[in-house]
């Protein structure tokens, strides 16, 4: 054989290479590359699909070999949580399977009996740093995953949240509220539509805001003539749109962190002005503890900082702040203002069940009118209604994923090892038929029976444990507050919203297809009312 032209002579140094041994190799170093991918590739696979500690929980074998299956669905489809559910149909054992394997180191549980194991306070299963780091600044309340870390952080944010904190805004409630619905009565006497969930946006980030500086955003006010639709939540709608592809690869952050200020300013006006006010606040506040004189009133979330970290001796770190904010007035806004929207539609839908609502609401007026909110969390009718539409609404549509302590758990026969991501989507609980029967019917009154004391167990919207809703006092004083008014002044309809407008996609917040609109054909309050609004 002829060494010198074999290929598979090992060569001296280079200059010893004859030249068409050189070429020889280059010809075919783009085919031995690609067979080192695909070799490197083939082994991955077998081994994440057959030798992997999950091999045996059932699930798409895709979705076993690469996360581009999650990926995909997140990104580009409308949200791999449609598929959950009926996954464990389809994976079944004679029964629906318990567990399956939806990434290729990710369970979801199909059984609501594990719900209260995984979302416990008293159980190790935290939220899953991989993940989460991917939703903004280290430090911030979303990307915090160290339990001891989360647990100083919730210490210190706490009062700003308590049930007390929450009553206490309800005056603040009632001026907010009397301007939106003011703005809704307006169109509806120029016999103009209302985009209603942009109404509730800004009144649940002008909330928000109210209950972390004791100041408002004021949403409400700057943009009623463009629909409600303020600068700022265009900014968000075109922020969320890119939550998925920022989880996955959270390298995405980087290059918008380092976009020119004028790139920011074109694309997020509504952003950049927002930092821009909490700059000042920010400033303000670091002004009056350098004078040894925190500002009247109230601590609010910046006087809490500023002391919890001088205390500590931190830096403040500013951006992180402004971040943190964000996560606030995002998920306040987003969550409450879809439930709202939700219950707008299902209560317009369903006749029977808003004729039962306005009859207490009547009685109620009096009261209603007066904003008080202590007397309007009472009523019950209203309360099994604002319970129903945290249940259908679905608010958070993704997966809630964690990890499983280490010495792992075992689920339907399946052991499943320590490390590995685990989640259960909301409506494994919600639409259970067993504990909700006809689970997707509205029907409030199943919160009212003999039994709902014990189903008050399953009303997991705001989830349970430690990562529960931080603002949930908050969120219950605005869909109480919110469906009274507007269900007791108005006598309105639905307005070109249909099903097909209601169907969710999933960027980490429920994105509606469509937006809810509704059209007032009477306001109930104006002929009564000698201030007039008629
Ligand atoms: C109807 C309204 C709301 C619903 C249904 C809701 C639901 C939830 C749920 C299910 C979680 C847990 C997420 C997880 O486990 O990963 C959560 C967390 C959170 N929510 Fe809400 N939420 C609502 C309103 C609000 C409001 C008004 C605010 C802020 C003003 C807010 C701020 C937060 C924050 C900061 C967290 C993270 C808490 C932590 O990780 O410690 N939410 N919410």
């Amino acid at each position: 054989m002829d060494v010198i032209n074999s290929t598979w002579v090992f060569p001296g140094p280079c200059d010893e290479v004859l030249p068409e041994m050189r070429g020889n190799t280059m010809d075919r170093a783009p085919g031995l590359l690609l067979g080192a991918i695909s070799l490197y590739l083939f082994c991955k696979y077998t081994k994440r699909v057959y030798f992997h500690p999950l091999s045996g929980i059932p699930g798409p074998t895709l979705a076993a070999a690469t996360h581009l299956y999650e990926a995909y669905h997140n990104i580009i489809g409308e949200g791999l949580f449609k598929k959950y559910i009926p996954m464990h149909k389809r994976y079944t054992r004679g029964s629906d399977s318990p567990v399956v394997r939806i990434g290729t180191n990710h369970v979801h549980i199909g059984d609501p009996n594990y719900y209260h194991t995984i979302y416990n306070t008293g159980m190790d299963y935290h939220k899953d740093h991989e993940l989460y780091k991917g939703l903004g600044v280290d430090g911030s309340i979303l990307t915090i995953t160290d339990p001891a870390e989360h647990k100083q952080y919730r210490s210190i944010v706490s009062p700003l949240f308590s049930k007390q904190a929450a009553d206490n805004e309800g005056p603040t409630l009632s001026l907010v509220l009397d301007k939106a619905m003011e703005s809704v009565a307006r169109q509806g006497r120029e016999n103009r539509p209302t985009v209603i969930q942009r109404v509730y946006r800004a009144i649940a980030a002008d909330m928000a805001s109210h209950l972390l500086f004791g100041r408002s955003l004021g949403l409400i006010e700057s943009s009623p003539d463009a629909d409600h639709y303020h600068s700022f939540m265009r900014s968000i709608d075109r922020f969320t749109a890119i939550t998925w592809p920022r989880l996955y690869y959270p390298v995405i952050n980087w290059i918008i962190d380092s976009f020119p200020t004028f790139v920011v300013d074109k694309l997020q006006p509504g952003l950049r002005s927002l930092q821009e006010l909490f700059e000042g606040w920010l400033n303000e506040t670091i002004a009056a503890h350098d004078l040894g004189k925190p500002i009247e009133g109230r601590s609010t979330y910046f006087d809490l900082m500023v002391t919890a970290r001088r205390k500590r001796g931190e830096d403040l770190r500013p951006e992180q702040l402004f971040d943190d904010l964000l996560n606030y007035i995002i998920a306040g806004m987003e969550a409450t203002s879809y439930v709202l929207s939700f219950g707008t539609y299902a209560l317009l839908r369903n006749p029977r069940v808003k004729a039962k609502l306005e009859a207490e609401l009547v009685e109620a007026q009096p009261f209603i009118r007066d904003l008080d909110h202590r007397k309007i969390m009472a009523l019950p009718y209203l309360t099994a209604v604002v319970k129903e539409c945290l249940r259908l609404s679905n608010t958070v549509p993704g997966f809630l994923p964690r990890r499983v302590p280490k010495n792992g758990v075992d689920i339907g026969g399946y052991h499943i090892p320590g490390g590995t991501r685990i989640s259960m989507v909301h409506p494994v609980v919600e639409l259970n038929e067993e504990i909700f029967p006809s689970p997707n019917e509205f029907l409030p009154e199943r919160w009212m029976g003999s039994d709902s004391q014990d189903l008050e167990k399953w009303n997991v919207a705001f989830s349970r444990g430690r990562r529960q809703c931080i603002a949930k006092n908050l969120a219950y004083l605005m869909l109480y507050s919110i469906l009274a008014v507007q269900f007791s002044r108005f006598d309105m309809e639905l307005f070109e919203t249909t099903p097909k407008d209601m169907e969710i996609v999933d960027q980490f917040a429920p994105i509606l297809k469509g937006v809810v609109k509704i059209k007032v054909n009477k306001d109930r309050w104006a002929a009564s009312n000698p201030s007039g609004v008629a």
